[in-house]
Order: C-alpha cells, then sequence, then structure tokens
C-alpha cells in the first residue's frame, strides 16, 4: 500500500458495517484484501470511457485467482436507468454470482450509483467497493451509501440505502479526466465548504485557478476535507431521518434542473445554479445574511461553475420539485444556510420568495 494513503473512517450505522475511505495514489494493490481471501467472483462494473482500466482491473483480480468478469455500461446519467441495472442483472446471473461474491464500481458518481444499487439488489445485497474517479465521484457519489438510478419522473427515484466496504479514491484517475468534469465534481467541494468547513472556500479562493486541476497544490487537501464532511455527517444518521439533509443543500433545484435537461447537464453543473437559489432563498427569507449569500456566487464563478438557469422553465421545475425526496406530502422542504456552517430546513416558503430566489439565477 501507498504510504501516504489517508484513510477516513465511516462509521456503521443503522446496522452497517463501518468501513474506510482511502485517499492516495497507486491504491489498487488494496483491492485485493479489501474484496477478502474467501471470495469467489467479482463483476467489475465500469462506463465506457474507463473500458482500459475496467479490463486491466478484471486481469489483475483474474491473476491473484478470483473469478472477474467487466460489466461495461454507458457514460454519465445513461447508465443510471432500470434498463441499465437489468442488464447487470442479467451479467451477475449469468455468471452464477452468489451472496458471497462482490461487485466493484470503477468510475464518476453515475457509475458507483448504479454499481452500488446493483449490488443492493442483487439477492437484496450483496457487498461492494467503490473505486470512484472523478472528484465529484471521491467526495461524494461513492460515499455514505445512498445508490440508485434516475426514472422519468425524476432524479434518484429509485434506490436503496447500501454502504460500500471501502473506498478507494486513487488521484491519479483524475489526471484523465476532462476539465469540464473535473470542474462539475468542484461544486460540491464547495457545498461542504459552505455547509460545514470555511477553510474549503479559503483554499479555494487563495487560488481558484490551481483549484481546478488535478495538480493544483491544494486539490488532495480539498477532497480530503470534503471526504471528512460528508463522512462525518453519513456516520451519524446514514438514511436521512434528519442530520443528513444537509448534504442536499442546492439539490432540490438541481434535480429539477437535470430532468429538465434530460440529465445531459452534468450533476455538478446544476447543484451550483441549485446552491446559488439556496443561498439567495435563504437571504430573500431573512436567514442568511448578504455577504455570505454573495460569497456563493464569487466562489462558484470563479472556478467557471454555471450560475444561471433559463427563466421561462420556472413552472416546470417548481412542479418537479414537489417530487423531491424531502418533500412532505404537498410542503416544499428546501435546505438554506442560516450562517456559514450553518445548515437548516426552510419549509414550504412563501411562493412569492421561491420565485424571487429564482430570479436571482435567471437567465
Ligand atoms: N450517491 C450519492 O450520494 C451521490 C452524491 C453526489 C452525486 N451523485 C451522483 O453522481 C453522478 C454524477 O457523478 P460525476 O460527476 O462523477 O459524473 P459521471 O459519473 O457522469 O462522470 C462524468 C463522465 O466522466 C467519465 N469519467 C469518469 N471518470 C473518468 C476519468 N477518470 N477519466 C475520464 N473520464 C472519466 C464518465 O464515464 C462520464 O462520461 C450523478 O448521477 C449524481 O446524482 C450521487
Ligand atoms: O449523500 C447525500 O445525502 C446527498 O444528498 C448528497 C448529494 O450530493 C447527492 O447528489 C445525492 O445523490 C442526492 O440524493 P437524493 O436523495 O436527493 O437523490
Ligand atoms: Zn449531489
Amino acid at each position: 500500500m501507498s504510504e501516504e494513503a489517508t484513510r477516513i473512517h465511516v462509521g456503521g450505522t443503522a446496522g452497517t458495517d463501518p468501513y474506510e475511505v482511502l485517499v492516495g495514489r497507486q491504491l489498487l494493490g488494496e483491492l485485493g484484501s479489501l474484496i477478502g481471501d474467501k471470495v469467489k467472483r467479482v463483476a467489475i462494473v465500469h462506463p465506457e470511457a474507463l473500458a482500459e482500466t475496467g479490463e486491466a482491473l478484471r486481469g489483475d483480480l483474474a491473476d491473484q485467482g478470483f473469478e472477474a468478469i467487466a460489466i461495461q455500461v454507458p457514460n454519465a446519467e445513461e447508465a443510471k436507468t432500470a434498463e441499465v441495472a437489468a442488464y447487470c442483472w442479467k451479467a451477475l446471473g449469468q455468471s452464477n454470482f452468489t451472496r458471497s461474491d462482490v461487485v466493484v464500481g470503477v468510475g464518476g458518481g453515475a457509475t458507483t450509483d448504479l454499481a452500488g444499487f446493483v449490488a443492493a439488489t442483487w439477492l437484496r445485497g450483496v457487498r461492494w467497493i467503490a473505486i470512484p474517479t472523478t472528484v465529484l465521484a471521491m467526495v461524494d457519489a461513492a460515499v455514505g451509501g445512498k445508490t440508485g438510478i434516475n426514472t422519468a419522473e425524476g432524479k434518484n427515484l429509485v434506490g436503496a440505502f447500501h454502504p460500500p466496504a471501502g473506498v478507494l479514491c486513487d488521484l491519479a484517475a483524475l489526471d484523465s479526466l476532462p476539465v469540464h468534469d473535473f470542474v462539475s465534481g468542484l461544486a460540491e467541494v464547495i457545498k461542504a465548504g459552505f455547509i460545514a468547513d470555511e477553510k474549503i472556500l479559503e483554499l479555494i479562493e487563495e487560488d481558484p485557478e490551481s483549484a481546478r486541476t488535478p495538480t493544483g497544490k491544494h486539490t488532495a487537501e480539498l477532497i480530503e476535507r470534503a471526504i471528512r464532511v460528508k463522512a462525518e455527517v453519513v456516520s451519524s444518521d446514514l438514511k436521512e431521518a434528519g442530520l443528513r439533509e444537509i448534504l442536499n443543500y442546492g439539490h432540490t433545484l438541481a434535480h429539477a434542473i437535470e430532468k429538465n435537461e434530460r440529465y445531459k447537464w452534468r450533476h455538478g453543473a446544476a447543484v451550483s445554479v441549485g446552491m446559488l437559489f439556496a443561498a439567495e432563498l435563504g437571504r430573500l427569507a431573512g436567514r442568511l445574511d448578504e455577504a455570505t449569500a454573495d460569497r456563493h456566487r464569487t466562489v462558484l464563478e470563479s472556478v467557471g461553475l454555471p450560475l444561471t438557469y433559463r427563466y421561462d422553465q420556472w413552472p416546470k421545475l417548481l412542479e418537479t420539485m414537489k417530487v423531491d425526496k424531502k418533500s412532505r406530502g404537498d410542503l416544499l422542504r428546501f435546505i438554506v444556510l442560516d450562517g456559514l456552517g450553518r445548515p437548516t430546513v426552510l419549509e414550504g416558503p412563501d411562493p412569492a420568495v421561491l420565485l424571487a430566489a429564482y430570479g436571482e439565477v435567471a437567465e
């Protein structure tokens, strides 16, 4: 194992086992021991973009004596469908995959969400390991056990809480990531900054240009800090009974935008607009001070994240937001800030305030 790897502990709650998130370089040697020597079969779920990585992993595991199969799935959100999940179930069935076997999801958040969901549903739950290869998947999607797929009606509407047995964040994977995807992941890093860790914002503000690159002076620290925020929250509230809702900051509008764009916008880009909207909502509802609301605009813009969406789409977005998972009956609920690092819930805001907040992000 690489000596520099950082290990971040995620506690087991709700009857689940604890696990570790490893962050470093050349971590793939860890995979065999994480899988365990009693395991016979391993299924590696990977996107088209990582065909070579998937095949290399399969070969390595076969050399270690596992019966390893690679399951290639489409890139990005096209993988998060019931059809692709069914394709994976078929591959597992055809290779006699049992409850003692292991799924490995290698890729961005879309792939790890799908792989985790396939693991959660196959035989009512088998172990899985996440190897996130985007910033977003490292700091957010692969940690915490939310797995799922989209439906025509909305984002992540079908899924399960099914934590991984371990997460390997090999920073070298980020070298091949297009800059657009790298930057999209920064939205979730910035989210962690606003809800819990101001130092994240300060490191980005110090040099936003370098924060946009895998070789940036603070890239590893930004990733580790954001993982720690997520790990701490999910360690105490796996099933989103309360505290975990803060990780949904900016997501109520973001998911509606993603659905409206037929899942062609990157999640992080939508979260950027959604966070600015939530900041303005907090400000207009009298919760958040103007300087902190403005800081959202400055930080997000400084790394090149989008801040606006189409004005005429508001009625459709509002309709979609009603099926957000935080809604209760007809009551819309949003995460807003009472101040920096002080997330809270805003229930049933005045429709005029909602529209005014949207006016602040509308083109
Ligand atoms: N489960 C959770 O808690 C959670 C948290 C946050 C986000 N998410 C989900 O994560 C998804 C977004 O994840 P994402 O931003 O990683 O996008 P993504 O998974 O769509 O990946 C973006 C693109 O990059 C490619 N790619 C991945 N790694 C690469 C690499 N190292 N080099 C080159 N190309 C690579 C992918 O194949 C894809 O085409 C959304 O579906 C979102 O809902 C889930
Ligand atoms: O882990 C969580 O909890 C989050 O809300 C993290 C989000 O960044 C992530 O996008 C998550 O998938 C959203 O969950 P959902 O329950 O709103 O679909
Ligand atoms: Zn998210």
